[in-house]
């Protein structure tokens, strides 16, 4: 894969829901071992365009591609092109181990059963989470339980990782090593898009961030050039602080 071509390419993406447009010719693109944070109010269309991007989502104009490819129109399709993603809600199978849970994405693909165990216990190793892998899920605390799922999306090996709100109910400790975990996929050349509202790990984590309000894009570059724009402290962070 050339460097040249971006992981992800978002070009001129609009969706509307009936009369209401909730993205509005919005670009942007994550290159391999690039961190790109969306942030904006609430409904500023974020979800919508991860949704986007995980094909969950029509767009009514514009184009995702994927590696240089359109982005398949299935999200079934998208683990086969290096894409995992987590999510808001975990959709984690409470009543199953934590190994069983991160195998999951791996069945159905060729290799051995006990090879695939080996993969997802590598996994678990690398997130701190080896001594809970027989552990059902739902017995774990909800930090741990948010890992599992980070686990689940890792275990494929994705070069495009999409995180929705990874740091939502964490605790200070549990952030920095989050921070910590997506630092080391990102050198290890992983593109990832992340969807978050916790300024200080985005602030500290993202090699560039776009803000979005009411659909469309109003900043977006490094968190210095964004912290310092004006437009953005109009549309959320000054929200924020006054809040
Ligand atoms: N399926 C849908 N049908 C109709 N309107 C929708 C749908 N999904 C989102 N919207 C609308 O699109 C706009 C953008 O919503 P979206 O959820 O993408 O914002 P967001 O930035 O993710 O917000 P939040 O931070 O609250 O999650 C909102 O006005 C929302 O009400």
């Amino acid at each position: 894969m050339s460097s040249q071509v971006p992981r992800l390419e978002v070009d001129g993406l609009t969706v509307t829901f009936g009369g209401l447009t909730a993205l509005d010719d919005v670009s942007f693109s994550v290159g391999d071992g690039r961190t790109v944070a969306l942030i904006g109010p609430n409904g500023a269309g974020k979800t919508t365009a991860f949704n986007a991007v995980c094909s969950l989502v029509r767009p009514t104009a514009g184009t995702v591609r994927i590696a240089g490819r359109a982005a398949p129109a299935s999200p079934t399709r998208l683990l086969e092109r290096g894409v995992a993603r987590t999510l808001q809600g975990l959709g984690l199978f409470e009543a199953m181990t934590v190994l069983e849970n991160v195998v999951v994405p791996l069945t159905g693909r060729p290799g051995r059963t006990d090879a695939h165990r080996a993969t997802a216990l590598a996994t678990l190793d690398r997130l701190g989470l080896a001594q809970h892998a027989h552990a059902p899920v739902g017995a774990l605390p909800y930090p741990e339980r948010k890992r599992v799922a980070l686990a689940r999306a890792l275990v494929t090996g994705p070069r495009l990782l999409l995180l929705d709100e990874p740091a939502g109910g964490l605790g200070a400790e549990d952030i920095d090593e989050l921070a910590d975990v997506v630092r080391r996929l990102a050198a290890d050349g992983c593109a990832v898009l992340l969807v978050e509202h916790h300024m200080d790990f985005v602030m500290g984590l993202a090699d560039e961030i776009v803000v979005l309000d009411f659909g469309r894009v109003v900043a977006s570059g490094t968190p210095d050039a964004v912290r310092a724009d004006p437009a953005v402290e109009a549309a959320y962070l000054g929200l924020e602080a006054a809040a």
